[in-house]
Formats: structure tokens, sequence, C-alpha cells
């Protein structure tokens, strides 16, 4: 088995996790929101849990929706690979008619770091994967745009963005706010006040094999497997504005 079947693996899964969720949407419709959003969550789930079970049986999952006592499992704090998987990131936008802002997350940690991801975004057909990772935007001075959460955005980022000449660009989903900064439609993403490891772990994989800035905001290292899944803030940007993001930050918060 080749680290590329992986890379080819993680980009299958979510693709077709994907190409579920868009029946599931068309299916239910939009008029229960709730019940579409657990349809979503559960179908995504399921189905992610029984293709990596069959296909890297040795392998542990840990996933947004698996029970508290799956997450706990203390197997997964021993094994050399644990894929970590969002079955639906942007639940919320999921199950509002018109938008794309949703995405399915698969990542491998192996040993200590992120080696292989895929982000799937079903509704604006494309996938960002670490076997092809995505050819960064050519940095461009002067004002710039950072994607925040649409419902939780962190409370400083009106500050920062003011300190740094940026304008706050509301996506729903850690993956479609990640793969926006990836495919040039902003330049960062700042987050804080809660995540989990699977909200970024698959993006933060593509972003990481694209050459992309991702690090906590104080500008440690993003860690992934812990005991503790929280994993509460994040800064993902192009190489060439992480230290005046970081920098920023600090200031807002001496
Ligand atoms: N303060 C917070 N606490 C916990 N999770 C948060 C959070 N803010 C955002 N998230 C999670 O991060 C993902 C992206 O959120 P947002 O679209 O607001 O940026 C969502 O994942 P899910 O949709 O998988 O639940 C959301 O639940
Ligand atoms: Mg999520």
């Amino acid at each position: 088995m080749t680290i590329r079947d992986d890379h080819a693996l993680a980009s299958d899964l979510a693709v077709e996790a994907g190409r579920r969720l868009l029946d599931i949407r068309a299916s239910e419709g939009f008029g229960e929101p709730p019940a579409l959003r657990n349809a979503g969550d559960r179908g995504a789930h399921l189905y992610l849990m029984e293709a990596l079970a069959r296909l890297r049986p040795s392998d542990c999952v840990l996933s947004e929706e698996s029970s508290r006592e799956d997450r706990e499992d203390p197997r997964r704090q021993r094994a050399e690979r644990v894929w970590i998987v969002d079955p639906l990131d942007g639940t919320r936008e999921f199950s509002e008619e018109g938008r794309a802002d949703w995405a399915v997350h698969v990542a491998l940690w192996e040993r200590g770091r992120l080696t292989a991801g895929a982000v799937a975004l079903p509704a604006q057909g494309r996938t960002l994967t670490t076997g092809e990772p995505p050819k960064l935007p050519a940095y461009q001075k002067g004002r710039f745009r950072i994607a925040v959460s649409r419902t939780r955005p962190p409370e400083f980022v009106q500050k920062l963005a003011y300190l740094v000449g940026a304008d706050l660009v509301p996506i729903g989903s850690a993956g479609a706010k990640i793969s926006a900064v990836l495919t040039g439609d902003v330049e960062a993403y700042v987050h804080a006040g809660g995540q989990y490891e699977w909200d970024s772990a698959a993006p933060v994989a593509v972003a990481q094999a694209a050459g992309a800035h991702a690090s906590r905001i104080d500008g440690s290292e993003l860690t992934y497997n812990q005991p503790d899944p929280s994993l509460p803030d994040i800064l993902v940007s192009l190489p060439e504005l992480a230290a005046t993001l970081l920098a920023g930050i600090r200031d807002l918060h001496r």
C-alpha cells in the first residue's frame, strides 16, 4: 500500500460522501432544515465509517458524528494511523437552499502529523486534495480579504481587519473557508472561540501540501489526534500574510 493510495482514498471517499449529500438534499428538500441536517450528518457519517472499516480495517477513525464512547476510545491514542473526518462541515449551510459553502472532510493523521486529506465541496463541483494540491494564488500587495464564520466570528476579528487593512468575508464551513484561501476567493481565514480537530484536519492537510500558512492564532503548531479533540482557534493564510496577521492578533491580545 503506497502513500499515494491514501491520497486517492481520501479524495474518493470525500467525493462519494458528497455525492450522497447532494442526493439527500434533492430527496429531502429544504422544508424541514433540522431533518435535512440530521439526514446529511448521518448519511455521510455512516458511509465514511463503513468504507473506512472495509478499506482500512486496521486504522482508527475519529469522526464528528461518532459516539462519545468511540471518540474517547483509548486505542486512538496508541494508533499510528487515524482518519479524522467531518462527514458534513457547514451543516447549517447544507440545509439552506442555494448555499454551496459546505464540505466533506477526510484526513489521515500518521505518527504525529497529517499526511493525506481531501475536502469535497459538492455544491461547488470541486474537491481539493493532497494528491494534487492546488497551486496557491500569487500574493498581491494591498487590501486583502479575511474569511470568517457567518454565525460565530471571533470578537477581535473586526479590529484585526481594521489594523491590517482587510475586509471580512463571511462564509460557512471551516473547509469552505480554508478552500477559499487556497483558490483565491480570500487571502486568509481567522477563527477563535471553539472548534474541533475534524473541522480543520482535512483542509489543513491540503493547505500544508499547497504551501499555505496554517497555525494556531498564537503562531504555534496545530496538533491532531489529541485525547481532547478541541482545537479552538486557527489561522490559515497565504504565506506572505502570516507574519502581519500573527503580529496583529498578538497586538490585539496584549
Ligand atoms: N465556537 C464554536 N464552538 C464549536 N464549534 C464551532 C464554533 N465555531 C465554529 N464551529 C464549528 O466549525 C465549523 C465551521 O463553522 P462556521 O461555519 O461557523 O465557521 C462548524 O462545523 P459543523 O458544521 O461540522 O458543525 C462549526 O460547528
Ligand atoms: Mg465541522
